[in-house]
């Protein structure tokens, strides 16, 4: 119906924001495009299904997401493979999990922060009935 294709356009139109802000900090630069399989050779053995924002921004134009937490599914698989490629406890592996994890809260809290409920809560219905 002509009401759900608006609530999903607005819904499109606000995960854009959320993506672009998220991709702008340059703390999660390495959470911005797919992982480089050239400089990283083993990363597909390991992760099986890699998530980067590029990839969200890409699937928000696809129309893959209904509601907020359909995309925050995606932040959660990203957050999970960073931590679950870089597990040790070297400075580098502890930075990139920090990111990860901080990456998550801050999309989390943007999200809850300038989301209307009752505006989720239609979204979740709509891909529900489909
Ligand atoms: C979300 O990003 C990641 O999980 N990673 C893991 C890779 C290991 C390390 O950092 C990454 C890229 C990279 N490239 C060259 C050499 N070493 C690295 C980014």
């Amino acid at each position: 119906f002509r009401e759900e294709e608006n609530t999903l356009r607005e819904l499109r139109i606000f995960l854009r924001q959320i993506c672009a802000k998220l991709a702008r900090n340059k703390q999660f630069y390495m959470f911005s495009k797919p992982v480089d399989v050239e400089e990283v050779p083993d990363y597909l053995s390991v992760i099986k299904e890699p998530m980067d924002l590029e990839t969200m921004m890409t699937k928000i134009d696809h129309h893959k997401y209904t509601c907020a937490q359909d995309f925050l599914n995606d932040i959660d698989l990203m957050c999970a493979n960073a931590l679950e490629y870089n597990p040790d406890r070297n400075p580098a592996d502890k930075q990139i999990r920090h990111r990860a994890c901080y990456l998550q809260d801050t999309a989390y809290a943007l999200i809850k922060a300038e989301m209307d409920s009752d505006f989720e809560d239609n979204c979740r219905k709509i891909r529900d009935d489909r």
